[in-house]
């Protein structure tokens, strides 16, 4: 049964056609297993683009599911950063969501929707942040959560995170694909939730990438379309989202042209990479890098990653680790704060400039997909010190002296 809330969209299967009603607890195509694009039905949408209220994710509710019960803590209305010095670039600063990443856009939604349908709590696998956002936003609700963990794979922000907001933690050995596994299996029958008891938000869920698509309308309403948007790429699911919120205005007359999508991957950990480059199917095992959240081998959404990058015209490119931790250090001088997989787009974009695939002057986004304090540890390793002990204030003295002889 398909709640009133849903009304406007339909369930689609993007490679075989497959057509539903649109469900909170159906998530694969029943006829061929890919993963179901949630698609707006135009004539039931009644935008006024110019006559939005409202900031954040909900100022676009004409777009999104609209459960009756919003659990919202204003994410969204992130700012959108001019770089000094790195041609026509910004950064849109999605530390600056309530729990500090872009996943809470996707959250308010996915828990709404959770509260809305009556379950008794929400369940996500997580390299970190799907968890602190979740557990989050489901204390929020009175809801319980359940993370599953690669054991020693979180960074200790998010991992604290959780804990601070009352999540059960389960710990699984191997990587994030490993506790991702455990999840599906253990929700899903034929690509439909089984368990009533927990619901499941990770971005198998299109009703939770619905929120994160609200990052492309900011996007437009501030600067228009950009050239092209570059994002990190770890499970795929983010980018499809910002791709899809841009289609959709190019759906609704808003706007006349996609932006070029670019998702970036750090070397060690680059199944989308491998696949655009015709070297094999979008899985490695043993991912590496120093960007945890982006560690990942075998993206669920390798399709709708995939989709995005090509229909819009871009590529998927890899960066190293140093290049990740060198862009982390440029941002955090012009005091922007990014956790390392965040830094992997202006790394990405370094990267096309210096090989001629973007022109400085070219109108570019960088999603910063995460707070630098999430990640302490390499913020700490990755920053130069700075630091003296001080023990009189003769000392200090000579500290101000030295560092402004002019004055
Ligand atoms: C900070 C950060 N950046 C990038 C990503 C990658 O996003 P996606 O998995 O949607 O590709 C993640 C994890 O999802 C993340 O936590
Ligand atoms: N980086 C992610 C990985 C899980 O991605 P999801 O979009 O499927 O929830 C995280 O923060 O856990």
């Amino acid at each position: 049964m398909r709640p009133r809330f849903l009304s406007k969209y339909i369930l689609k299967c993007p490679r075989c056609g497959f057509e539903t009603e649109a469900s909170p607890y159906v998530m694969r195509c029943p006829r061929c297993g890919e993963l179901l694009d949630a698609l707006l039905i135009a004539d039931r949408v009644r935008l006024n683009w110019g006559g939005l209220r409202g900031r954040g994710v909900w100022r676009y509710r004409e777009l999104l599911p609209e459960p009756g019960n919003t659990v919202t803590m204003g994410e969204g209305a992130t700012p959108l950063i001019r770089l000094r010095g790195h041609g026509n670039a910004y950064v849109k600063f999605e530390g600056a969501n309530p729990t500090g990443s872009f996943k809470d856009r996707g959250m308010t939604v996915g828990v709404s929707l959770a509260l809305s349908i009556g379950v008794k709590g929400v369940i996500v696998a997580s390299t970190g942040n799907t968890a602190a956002s979740a557990a989050a936003y489901a204390a929020r609700a009175g809801l319980e959560c359940l993370v599953v963990l690669p054991k020693g794979g979180v960074a200790k922000g998010k991992l604290g995170q959780a804990m601070l907001h009352g999540a059960k933690i389960a710990e699984v050995p191997g990587t994030f694909d490993n506790a991702l596994e455990y999840v599906l299996e253990a929700v899903l029958s034929d690509g439909r939730v089984n368990n009533v008891n927990y619901y499941p938000l990770n971005s198998i869920n299109p009703w939770r990438l619905e929120g994160q698509k609200t990052i492309a309308y900011e996007i437009v309403e501030e600067i228009g379309v950009p050239d092209y948007v570059f994002v990190p790429v770890g499970n795929g699911g983010n980018i499809y989202a910002i791709w899809k919120g841009f289609r959709e205005l190019v759906d609704f007359g808003v706007i006349d042209r996609v932006p070029k999508m670019i998702g970036v991957q750090a070397s060690g950990a680059a199944p989308m990479v491998r696949y655009w480059r015709g070297l094999g199917e979008a899985r490695i095992d043993n991912p590496r890098t120093v960007a945890s959240a982006i560690r990942i081998g075998r993206p669920i959404n390798w399709f709708r990653a995939y989709r995005a990058v090509k229909y819009s015209g871009g590529e998927f490119i890899e960066v190293s680790d140093d290049e990740i931790l060198m862009a982390q250090r440029m941002l955090g001088r012009e005091g922007i704060g990014v956790e390392p997989a965040s830094a992997a787009s202006l790394a990405g974009y370094l990267k096309a400039l210096g090989e001629g695939m973007v022109d400085a002057g070219d109108k570019v986004v960088l999603i910063a997909t995460g707070h630098a304090l999430k990640d302490p540890d390499t913020l700490l390793m990755n920053s130069n010190v700075n630091m003296v002990s001080v023990s009189s204030l003769d000392e200090l003295r000579s500290l101000i002296v030295a560092q402004e002889p002019g004055i």
